[in-house]
């Protein structure tokens, strides 16, 4: 049997709903802390703090939070990031009622001093090139279909003119992608580092390995289940939530 090296955003939505079905039994919240978790790990890999000033250390990691599960794992991220010594901020500018469980994340990034910016403040302050390490964009996933509506199509125009000087590392998919297709509608971030979780999507074969570093992170399978699937388990190593592709 040949094993797929992507899966589809309708696999990857079958394989979230088995995942949190009534066999398996996954809650929501503990998925998305482990993508959260290898998220601000990439992170880490990516922009090690050790051996940096403290100028350097004090840089702001910019997070920006979709609606959906996306930005729940960039509210994830943040905290961890927090929690690993940086010094995040996040925007969060069309947040969730669907669940009590994104105002619970909210309250958990007030509890660390995690500034958390609503849609009327001045987020474009946070983003200067000197201050600002990267940015980290959990907008979509695997949900988003184009074309893109407003606030998000403003800012992800705003990313677009930024996005040379600020490095974007992007969750699972870059927004504005198709999941399937790739950059195929505009605006589309151009991420220098994306984090596929699970298994990487059909997108990910669209981006320029010369500009882009390829994690795989949220290490929830076992092996038996992602065969199911037609794809592999990935080497992670040791106690890590991520693998360099
Ligand atoms: N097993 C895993 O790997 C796990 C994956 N996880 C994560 O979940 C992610 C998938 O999450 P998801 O299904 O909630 O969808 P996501 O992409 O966040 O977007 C939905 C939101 O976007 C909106 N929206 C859509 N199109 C739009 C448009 N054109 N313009 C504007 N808005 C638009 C849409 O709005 P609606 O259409 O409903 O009005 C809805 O509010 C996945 O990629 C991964 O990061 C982990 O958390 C758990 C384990
Ligand atoms: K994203």
């Amino acid at each position: 049997m040949s094993t797929l090296k992507v899966v589809s955003s309708k696999l990857a939505a079958e394989i979230d709903k088995e995942l949190m079905g009534p066999q398996i039994g996954f809650t929501l919240q503990q998925l998305m802390e482990l993508a959260g978790f290898s998220v601000a790990q990439a992170v880490c890999r990516q922009f090690p703090l050790k051996g940096k000033t403290e100028t350097e250390k004090g840089k702001h990691i910019f997070v920006i939070a979709g609606p959906g599960n996306n930005g729940g794992d960039g509210l994830v991220c943040a905290r961890h990031l927090k929690i690993f010594g940086y010094n995040p901020v996040v925007y969060y500018p069309k947040r969730s009622d669907r669940t009590e469980f994104y105002k619970q994340l909210v309250h958990q990034l007030n509890f660390f001093k995690v500034p958390v910016l609503s849609q009327d403040e001045n987020w474009l302050d946070y983003l200067k090139p000197e201050k600002t390490l990267c940015i980290v964009d959990a907008i979509f996933g695997f949900s988003f279909k184009p074309p893109m509506r407003e606030p998000f199509k403003g800012i992800v125009e705003e990313l677009c003119k930024l996005q040379d000087r600020i490095p974007i590392v992007s969750v699972d998919v870059p927004t504005g992608w198709d999941v399937d297709e790739g950059p195929i509608s505009q605006p589309s971030v151009n991420p220098a580092v994306l984090v596929s979780l699970t298994v990487p999507k059909p997108c990910s074969t669209h981006i320029d390995e010369k500009h882009t570093t390829h994690y795989v992170g949220g290490r929830f399978i076992p092996r038996d289940f992602a065969n199911k699937y037609g794809f592999e388990t990935f080497g992670y190593e040791s106690t890590d939530q991520i693998l360099k592709l």
